[in-house]
């Protein structure tokens, strides 16, 4: 019977997500809380991840099944996800998917449950066959493959070439690491490994104060305590880049959930004076309570909206980790390659990003440095944002610039880039 449920409970989610734009992270949370074993837990999680995260690939199967004008979407969407699960979740029998499949199709309407069974059948019988897509040209077949939206994929290609497209395409499948930071402000990091070392089963990374878990730690007690946050190791790179003195005023324009913003006052010991802005009133609580865990003393948090920061020339490091198109991190956030990707709101996002830096560039010191990051792969929000700015402000300066696509290290997508006032 829970088996049931579990199912009937994942389709409400994909519902959710498909219909209504829902992020699945939330809706999962509620799962997480819920009266059942860990066991069905799990299979709610792996069905809904994995159907958003194959989301293309599956409609590209079903489209073979059936006739997608003429089908009522839930019905697809429950194809989606029984698919699914007879691909990629080998250990689940497969008579049990299309029973619980068949009785989900009939409570929509029991007019669905005999074409449900049908398909399904069909899936099982000729599997290869339908996920065969080696009739297409070799970019299509690769983002068929990887649900890869073919809008993005050309974007990425016409900024950074054809390799690195097919590359970012095959990697946004991949399951990402959990990773975290160790705060020095609470422990360091070598005592932290050895003491740990077993529990967690511990890696340690080329980057400073990063560590990877092989074990899930968000609710372990290192965690509550504050000894760790959990950082993606690119976002971790950013606010070692700005690398601010300690004693110093720095500013932090965009920052929730306080990741980086809690970093840098690690960087800094609890010393000087951060003041942080956070336009979005219902994070600000996330924030604190970051803050307060982690043990940081040295901020003052303002929600507020940061183009409005008038503080001429009073900062000596700036950090804006700046709104943008997030295709850095489709592992993590798959409903990001789901939700059509509209020319006209990124042309929105790179116009914020610019009034935030000309902010920037007006409350930076002479001498001062400020780190402009993203965590997206897109030129105009990176690289040609950056070339904006520098042709407007004649002594500005770049000092590092980076690029990571993700594929590299397993990370998320991050473009980090370092520059002076002079
Ligand atoms: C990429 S996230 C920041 C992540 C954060 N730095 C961290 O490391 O945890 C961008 C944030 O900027 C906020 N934001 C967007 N526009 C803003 C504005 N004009 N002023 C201040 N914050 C803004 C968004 O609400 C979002 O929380």
């Amino acid at each position: 019977m829970e088996t049931n449920n579990s199912r009937k409970i994942a389709f409400e989610i994909l519902k959710k997500v498909f219909k209504n734009k829902s992020f699945s992270n939330i809706l999962l949370n509620d799962v997480s809380k819920m009266q059942i074993t860990e066991k069905f837990k799990n299979l709610i999680f792996a069905i809904v991840h994995g159907t958003i995260t194959n989301q293309i690939l599956l409609d590209q199967v079903s489209r073979k099944l059936i006739d997608v004008k003429k089908t009522n979407i839930n019905v697809q969407i429950l194809l989606w996800m029984s698919i699914y699960q007879i691909r990629f979740l080998k250990t689940i029998p497969q008579y049990a998917i299309v029973n619980e499949s068949v009785i989900i199709a009939k409570s929509i309407n029991h007019k669905f449950s005999g074409l449900m069974n049908a398909c399904l059948k069909k899936v099982i019988n000729s599997e290869e066959e339908l996920f065969d897509f080696s009739m297409f040209d070799e970019e299509r077949r690769i983002c068929i493959e990887n649900s890869f939206p073919k809008s993005l994929f050309n974007l990425i290609k016409k900024g950074y070439g054809i390799g690195i497209a097919k590359k970012v395409a095959i990697d946004s499948n991949e399951k990402p690491v959990i990773s975290f930071r160790v705060n020095t402000l609470k422990t360091n990091a070598e005592d932290f490994y050895i003491n740990n070392q077993e529990t967690y089963e511990l890696e340690k990374t080329t980057i400073k104060d990063c560590l990877i878990s092989k074990k899930a730690i968000v609710k372990s007690p290192s965690y509550v305590n504050g000894e760790i946050t959990i950082q993606d190791p690119a976002s971790i790179l950013v606010s070692n880049v700005l690398n601010p003195s300690k004693d110093t005023n720095v500013l932090d324009m965009c920052s929730a959930p306080g990741g980086k913003l809690t970093h840098l006052s690690m960087l800094m010991e609890n010393t000087g004076h951060i003041t942080a802005y956070e336009i979005s009133e219902n994070k600000i609580k996330l924030i604190k309570e970051n803050i307060e865990r982690l043990g940081c003393t040295n901020i003052d948090l303002k929600c507020g909206d940061a183009t409005l920061i008038n503080q001429k020339e009073f900062f000596d490091h700036i950090l804006l980790d700046a709104p943008c198109s997030g295709f850095g991190v489709l592992k993590r956030k798959p409903e990001i390659k789901i939700n059509n990707i509209e020319v006209n709101s990124i042309k929105a996002i790179v116009d914020i990003q610019e009034k935030l830096l000309d902010t920037a560039y007006f409350n930076l010191k002479t001498n001062g440095t400020i780190v402009y990051s993203t965590c997206t792969i897109n030129p105009d929000e990176n690289q040609n944002q950056i070339k904006k700015f520098i042709s407007k402000y004649k002594n500005i300066e770049i000092v590092e610039e980076n690029q990571l696509f993700g594929y590299e290290m397993n990370t998320d997508g991050f473009y980090i880039c370092k520059m002076m006032k002079k």
